[in-house]
């Protein structure tokens, strides 16, 4: 069954992992977070209903299990060396409604055939992560939204609904988040596509789709190598075929509500994982150093990463690798850059340069998404593709001009045929927008456009 599976070399670590026992937890400091300064706190009105609200998580059986964040953990230590490639996508925010059996195999089958493409495309071997399974807390700009409501900061905080007591925090709603994360969790477990064939069908329509639009005749070329490898595949035997193409799906969500993070916590063979997801990453906007965001993800074991924006200097880039990552282990730190297209040749070189100087340890990884955010003229928050395939491309030059391997991408996607991003030449028009404008917070790629990227991916890695 999926999630049982272990690749060769990784050590099986499971044990029994109860609630973190007091002694535990006083060791290795997990609630040191609580004394620092912390940014984007959720407003909750009563601090002991959170706390009871904590306990009754404290007890509850984790969403993911420490095996399976060491096996995550080695596989982007591959990530890491230069061997594997690391593909990262999901909504923006997650939805409590929005969480069902349809929305949540488009996602995962909108990851998988971007990573068929890849890794045929490509030649390499994909590890992929999806935002799910626990991404319902969000960082906001502005503590009041346009109507000066409070911000909706995600389902696990408040409600959407436009009115001032939906948007009131309630610490039941980490409750449900908890509830809905174990549900879409065990539908991702049971539910990889057996088959191939699917799979392969799947990739094939959305192709067809590609193809027939002006933007078509660009993926000509990588896409006869694609089918080649294909056909390679297909002539192998069954085993060599179920080895390729490995579906496992690991979860990740932004380490933002921390008092949800710390209540899934648990202590496994002396060390502490979050087990409310395998891969958590620190926000551009809770990345300080001596700051609570910082502090609670330096103590955990899982993989973790951290959003560097334009405004990210290179000693603050190694700042973090110390920090975060002080035994310098491949796979551990992930440094996701979303540096926007106009500044990712800028800006970009001098981080990447001053972290490999130093010799640290990280995969790197490109969110083309955050930095080119943009207003459109009706007033959606949108996102042009244009750019968004400019930052990808600049990203690509910065690691070829030096040396250094261009380990994954991080992008918001959905399975479903939204109208959220821009793409003139592939039918999607500022008048387009208002069609299917779906999303809880920003603009996410549909499955066209996601597929799109990931055979512009797979294009230059081909080289
Ligand atoms: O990922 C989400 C958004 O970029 C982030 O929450 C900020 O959004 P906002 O500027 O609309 O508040
Ligand atoms: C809020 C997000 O990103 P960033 O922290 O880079 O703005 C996000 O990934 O949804
Ligand atoms: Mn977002």
């Amino acid at each position: 069954m999926y999630g049982t599976r272990m690749r060769p070399g990784v050590e099986r670590s499971i044990r029994h992992s109860p609630p973190a026992t007091n002694d535990g937890d006083r060791e290795l400091c997990l609630d040191r977070w609580r004394e620092l300064p912390r940014r984007q706190v959720p407003p909750w009105p009563d601090p002991a209903e959170v706390a009871a609200v904590c306990a009754t998580l404290g007890k509850m059986p984790p969403i993911v299990t420490p095996y399976e964040v060491d096996e995550l953990r080695h596989r982007l230590a591959e990530v890491c060396e230069g061997r594997a490639f690391l593909l990262q996508g999901g909504d923006c925010a997650e939805t409590f409604t929005g969480n069902t059996e349809s929305h949540l195999l488009g996602t995962t089958r909108t990851l998988l055939q971007m990573a068929m493409a890849i890794t045929y495309g490509g030649s390499v071997p994909v590890v992929k992560v999806a935002r799910l399974a626990g991404q319902y807390g969000k960082p906001r700009s502005s503590a009041t939204d346009s109507l000066g409501l409070p911000a909706y900061r995600g389902d696990i905080i408040n409600a959407r609904h436009p009115a001032e007591s939906a948007r009131a925090a309630d610490p039941q709603r980490m409750i449900d988040a908890y509830a809905n994360s174990a549900v879409a969790m065990n539908l991702i477990r049971a539910y990889p596509p057996d088959d191939l064939t699917d799979l392969e069908e799947l990739y094939d329509d959305t192709y067809d789709l590609i193809r027939a639009s002006p933007a078509g005749a660009r993926y000509q070329v990588i896409s006869g190598e694609i089918d080649r490898a294909r056909g390679f595949v297909r002539a192998w035997g069954p085993s060599e075929r179920h080895a390729l193409r490995e579906s496992k799906v690991y979860c990740s969500h932004e380490a933002l509500v921390l008092e949800y993070d710390r209540a899934l916590t648990r202590i496994n063979d002396g060390r502490a994982y979050a087990l409310s997801g395998h891969f958590l990453w620190v926000g551009e906007r809770t990345r300080q150093l001596d700051h609570a965001h910082v502090d609670f993800v330096a103590r955990i074991a899982n993989p973790i990463g951290v959003k560097l924006g334009p405004a990210a200097s290179p000693h603050a880039a190694i700042e973090l690798c110390e920090r975060l990552n002080p035994e310098n282990l491949p796979g551990r730190l992930t440094l996701i850059s979303r540096m926007g297209n106009r500044q990712v040749r800028d800006v970009f070189p001098a981080i990447v340069d001053k972290v490999t100087a130093a010799g640290a340890k990280v995969v790197w990884q490109c969110d083309p998404m955050h930095g080119n955010t943009e207003q459109s003229s009706h007033g959606f928050k949108t996102r042009r593709l244009d750019r968004v395939v400019d930052e990808l491309l600049g990203y690509f030059d910065v690691h070829r001009s030096l040396g250094t391997h261009p380990g994954g991408v991080h992008v918001e996607l959905t399975g479903e045929n939204v109208t959220e991003c821009l793409d003139g030449i592939r039918g999607v028009e500022d008048q387009h927008l208002p069609d299917r404008y779906e999303t809880a917070c920003d603009p996410r790629l549909n499955m066209r456009q996601s597929l799109e990227l990931a055979l512009l991916v797979a294009e230059i890695l081909r080289g």
